[in-house]
C-alpha cells in the first residue's frame, strides 16, 4: 500500500485560518500584527519566498512591512535597517532571509535583532531557551521548520512517543534545532542526528521509525534504505535542471520511497507551507505575548 500523505497545505490552510480569528481578537483590541522581511541580494529563490510570506500576511490580516536590499549593501548598512525594525512599532515581528550574501556575518546579524521580534526563532536567545527548555508560546517563538514538523505529525495524528527518529542534517534552521523539540517529555522521540560525517548512514535509516530529511541533497534517502511503514518527512529543498533547462523544486527523498513508508511528507506541498504557516503564527503569538504585557502594564489583566 502506498503510503499516506502528510498534506502540507491542508494542514497549513487550517492553521491559517485559525490565525484570522485570533488577527482579528488582536485588531479589536487595537494591535495590528505587522511582519517585516529583509531580503539582500537578488537571488530568484530568496524572492519568491519572500513574496510567499507577503501573500501569506495579507491572506491572513496581517500588515508587511519589505526592506529589499541589494546585494552590495554592507554589514554596517544592514545593522542599521535591523536597528530601524528592531524601534519599529508597526513591525512586530520580522525576519531576515537566509543566506545571506558572503561579506555579511549572518550570526552577527541574528544577533542583532530584537529577540521579542524574532519571528523565525532564530535569535540566540530564542535558541538558548530552546535548549534550556524554557521557550513555551508565551514565553519565545520556535524556530519554524522544525513546528512545522511537529504540528504536521501532530494535527495527522501521529503520535511520536517511544519512536526511533533519525534526523538527517545539521543545520541551525532544522537539523540541530528539531531533535531539542522532539525530545521534550510532551513529544518524547528519541533522536538520532545523522550528517556528512555519519558512519553507514543507510544503517541508522534501516532502525528509524522516522525519518527527518534536511540534508539539501536531492534524492539521497532512497526507498531502500527505509524501514517498511516508517514515517518520512522531506525537508531539504534544492532546486535541479528538470533536463529542459527549468529549475525544479526537488526534495531529499526519492519519491519510490512512497511504496515501503506508511506517511510520507511530499517535496514540494509538506513541510514548506508548514514552515510559512509557523512563521505566521510566530508573529501572531509575538502580538500576543505584547498584548498580554501592555494588559498588565494598564492593570486590567
Ligand atoms: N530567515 C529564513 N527563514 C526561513 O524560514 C527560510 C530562509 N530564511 N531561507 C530559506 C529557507 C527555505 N524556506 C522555505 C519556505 C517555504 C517553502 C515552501 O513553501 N515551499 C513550497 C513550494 C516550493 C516551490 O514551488 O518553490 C512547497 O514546499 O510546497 C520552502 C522553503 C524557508 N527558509
Amino acid at each position: 500500500m502506498p503510503a499516506q500523505i502528510l498534506d502540507g497545505r491542508a494542514t497549513a490552510a487550517a492553521i491559517k485560518d485559525e490565525l484570522a480569528g485570533r488577527v482579528a481578537t488582536l485588531k479589536a483590541q487595537g494591535i495590528v500584527p505587522g511582519l517585516g522581511t529583509v531580503l539582500v541580494g537578488e537571488d530568484p529563490g530568496s524572492q519568491w519566498y519572500v513574496g510567499g510570506k507577503h501573500k501569506d500576511c495579507a491572506e491572513v490580516g496581517i500588515q508587511s512591512i519589505r526592506r529589499d536590499l541589494p546585494e552590495s549593501t554592507t554589514q554596517e548598512e544592514l545593522l542599521e535597517v535591523i536597528a530601524e525594525l528592531n524601534a519599529n512599532p508597526e513591525c512586530t515581528g520580522y525576519i531576515v532571509q537566509l543566506p545571506l550574501p558572503k561579506h555579511i556575518d549572518q550570526d552577527v546579524i541574528l544577533e542583532a535583532m530584537d529577540p521579542a521580534k524574532d519571528a523565525d526563532g532564530l535569535h540566540p536567545m530564542n535558541l538558548g531557551r530552546l535548549v534550556a527548555n524554557v521557550n513555551r508560546p508565551m514565553v519565545s517563538p520556535l524556530p519554524c521548520t522544525p513546528k512545522g514538523c511537529v504540528v504536521l505529525l501532530e494535527r495527522n495524528g501521529i503520535d511520536l512517543s517511544g519512536k526511533r527518529v533519525v534526523v538527517v542534517g545539521r543545520g541551525v534552521t532544522i537539523g540541530r534545532p528539531i531533535g531539542l523539540l522532539l525530545t521534550r517529555r510532551d513529544v518524547n522521540a528519541t533522536v538520532v542526528l545523522a550528517h556528512t560525517g555519519t558512519v553507514d548512514l543507510a544503517a541508522e535509516l534501516r532502525r528509524a521509525d522516522v525519518v527527518i530529511a534536511a540534508a539539501g541533497v536531492p534524492h539521497m534517502i532512497k526507498a531502500e534504505d527505509l524501514k517498511p511503514g516508517a514515517i518520512v518527512l522531506d525537508v531539504g529543498v534544492s532546486r535541479v535542471d528538470d533536463g529542459s533547462g527549468k529549475a525544479v523544486v526537488t526534495g531529499d527523498v526519492d519519491p519510490a520511497a512512497a511504496d515501503v513508508a506508511a506517511w510520507l511528507s511530499p517535496n514540494p506541498g509538506g513541510v514548506g507551507p508548514m514552515t510559512r504557516a509557523m512563521l505566521l503564527a510566530n508573529v501572531v503569538e509575538a502580538a500576543e505575548r505584547q498584548a498580554a504585557t501592555t494588559q498588565v502594564e494598564a492593570g486590567t489583566a
